[in-house]
């Protein structure tokens, strides 16, 4: 592969995209940040978000302007906090990018995106960089040449990502599969998104189910990617409402599938440096807390571990050995010559001059 980067270098965050959440749009007005609604005492620009129904029917529209009311509470309610921990997680990150993991639909591009208005990380996603380098959608990267051949690729680029510092990079739910990709992304800080499968099936269900290859129903699992667990049992949490019954179908073959998927995975994803859940509370039950509030929870949690961290290498550093009792009798001490008798000292200088 020819140099990915050299073809697509990192762009400093690109404000203009759109970031689907629930059954809406949020369009970021005048090419500005994505994460606030309001000014922000303390920042001088002025952050707006606008919220569209997917589609356009006039209780969409109603629904749109309640939605737009939540939004504008709670990204209100989290600019300033969000500002001014931001400023603080950047200056102790110096640098270090942030590696997304996490199952599909856990909202690594998502969150990441925010992550990097935030922090004025650009923002890199292997999906996106092996779909642009390859010239063939994940999809057809899986139908035509198989999975293996889409690893490859997927460390390929992360190869090819890993010499560069102050990035946000969303990868691909399997990559924390192989040990070599774990070598990349240690040169950074490895966070997991962690949900609950019936939260990330009801996510799916939204978006196209046949995008994601391993969670399309025609397709049979690849050998490497999931064990079998034909009995297993259904999350307790209920699909979300209303499902027709072909939706539940698919729903439910979607979180069955999710849950093989995470049991294999579970251990590899624990090894991350950092475990942020997605889960939500009330409304946010089904699809699980707004990416604002997840970005939040990162942030919130990378400042306490790099505190955390700080404060262990401090601890190390100001050590002192404290005698801990007699030594015991089968250990030869051997005396400092500063501490040596004087007697001793002049035998073994006149065993010199003999
Ligand atoms: N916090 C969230 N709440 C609701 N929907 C979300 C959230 N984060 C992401 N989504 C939606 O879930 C889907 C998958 O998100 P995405 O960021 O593509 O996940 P990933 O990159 O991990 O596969 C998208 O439709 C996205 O809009
Ligand atoms: O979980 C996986 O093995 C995969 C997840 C996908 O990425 P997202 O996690 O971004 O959906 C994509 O890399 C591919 O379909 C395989």
């Amino acid at each position: 592969m020819t140099s990915l980067l050299a073809a697509f270098p990192p762009q400093q965050p690109q404000l203009q995209e759109s970031v689907r959440l629930n059954s809406y749009v949020l369009r970021p007005t005048a090419g500005r940040d994505l994460i606030c609604r309001q000014r922000s005492a303390r920042s001088k620009s002025t952050l707006s978000l606008r919220v569209q129904p997917l589609s356009a029917s006039k209780q969409d529209a109603a629904e749109a302007a309640a939605a737009q009311d939540r939004l504008t509470a709670d990204f209100g309610a989290l600019s300033d906090k969000i500002e001014e921990l931001a400023a603080e997680v950047k200056e102790n990150l110096q640098g270090t990018s942030l590696y997304l993991v996490g199952m599909m639909g856990s909202g690594k591009s998502t969150v990441g995106k925010i992550l990097g208005n935030i922090l004025k990380y650009p923002f890199l996603d292997t999906d996106g960089l092996i779909e642009s380098t390859a010239k063939m959608s994940i999809k057809d990267i899986f139908a035509e040449d198989g999975e293996a051949s889409f690893r490859e690729l997927e460390t390929q680029v992360l190869q090819e990502i890993m010499p560069f510092h102050s990035c946000i990079v969303s990868t691909g739910g399997g990559a924390v599969l192989k040990r070599e990709n774990w070598g990349l992304m240690q040169h950074g800080i490895v966070v997991w998104l962690s949900g609950d499968p019936t939260l990330l099936a009801a996510r799916a269900m939204r978006d196209d189910l046949s995008s994601r290859p391993l969670l399309a129903r025609q397709q049979q699992s690849q050998p490497s990617t999931a064990t079998s667990t034909p009995d297993q049992e259904l999350s307790s949490a209920p699909a979300p409402e209303p499902l027709r019954p072909e939706e539940k179908d698919d729903y439910e073959h979607t979180v069955q599938k999710l849950q093989q998927l995470l049991e294999e995975r579970q251990q590899h994803y624990a090894f991350s440096d950092l475990h942020v859940p997605l889960e939500g509370e009330g409304k946010d039950s089904h699809f699980g807390a707004p990416a604002a509030v997840v970005a939040y929870r990162v942030l919130c949690g990378l400042n306490q571990r790099i505190k955390q961290d700080a404060a262990s290498r401090e601890q190390m550093r100001n050590f002192e050995i404290k005698s801990s009792g007699d030594i015991p009798a089968t250990m030869r001490v051997q005396q400092a010559p500063a501490q040596q008798p004087q007697k001793q000292k002049q035998q073994r200088k006149s065993r010199k001059r003999s």
